[in-house]
């Protein structure tokens, strides 16, 4: 199985999805955001880090760089998509994922490990998960404040399409969401880090277990 890791000026979690990816057994490509061609590859993920130094909006210009119309082309197409953190505000920013990120509710930048609910376990991104586990996994964020109007809070809820909740909201996102799926529930964008909580130098592997099962997913989809 295959993955692409995109690699915007910025980025700076770029080289842990790849590990977290190598170490559940995918083979990695890392792709430069002026690329115009995306490898033919089984998921892309989209990293986090301070693309474009955060200028405008978080992931606002990284939405604009060429890679991004082969990505969306990519979802468009059925294929799978993981953003986090940066990659999440850069999925919606590309309106591949509904709503935004804003400023955290305490406008400060906030860097420790949150507890998650997992609500929403019928996706190769969380099935490795039983629905309503609760799991500790890092953010690292000053945008990490998820907003959307409230019937595309309502559609998002109706169609069990959020992933994880935070059990005790941290930066004031709506209906305490800190990932939610697309319509097909193949692109997944969330705040917290998986692949900080994915190796036992970590102290905390909640989040390998995502990658785990993402690759055996992968292989049978
Ligand atoms: N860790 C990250 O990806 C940070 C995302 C973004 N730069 C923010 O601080 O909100």
């Amino acid at each position: 199985m295959k993955a692409a890791v995109i690699v915007f000026p910025g980025s700076n979690c770029d080289r842990d999805l790849k590990r977290a990816y190598e170490q559940a057994g995918l083979q990695v490509q890392m792709v430069w955001h002026k690329d115009t061609v995306l490898p033919k590859v089984d998921i892309v993920g989209i990293p986090g880090g301070f693309s474009f130094g955060d200028y405008l909006r978080c992931g606002a210009i990284a939405a604009n760089a060429p890679i991004c119309q082969e990505v969306a082309a990519h979802a468009q197409r059925g294929g799978y998509v993981f953003g986090v953190c940066n990659g999440f505000q850069v999925l919606t920013e590309t309106g591949l994922l509904p709503g935004a990120l804003l400023r955290n509710a305490g406008l400060k930048y906030i860097c420790r490990t949150v507890g998650l609910r997992v609500d929403q376990t019928d996706s190769v991104f969380t099935e490795a998960y039983t629905k309503g586990e609760e799991i500790n996994i890092p953010i690292a964020h000053h945008d990490g404040n998820y907003y959307a109007d409230s019937d595309t809070l309502d559609r998002l809820e109706g169609e069990g399409r959020v992933a994880f909740r935070y059990t005790d909201n941290p930066n004031g996102s709506a209906r305490d969401i800190a990932g939610i799926l697309s319509e097909n529930r193949r692109v997944l964008g969330m705040m917290p880090h998986p692949e900080r909580a994915s190796e036992s130098a970590h102290g905390n592997s909640d989040g390998a277990r995502l990658f785990a099962h993402l690759t055996k997913a992968l292989s049978e989809a």
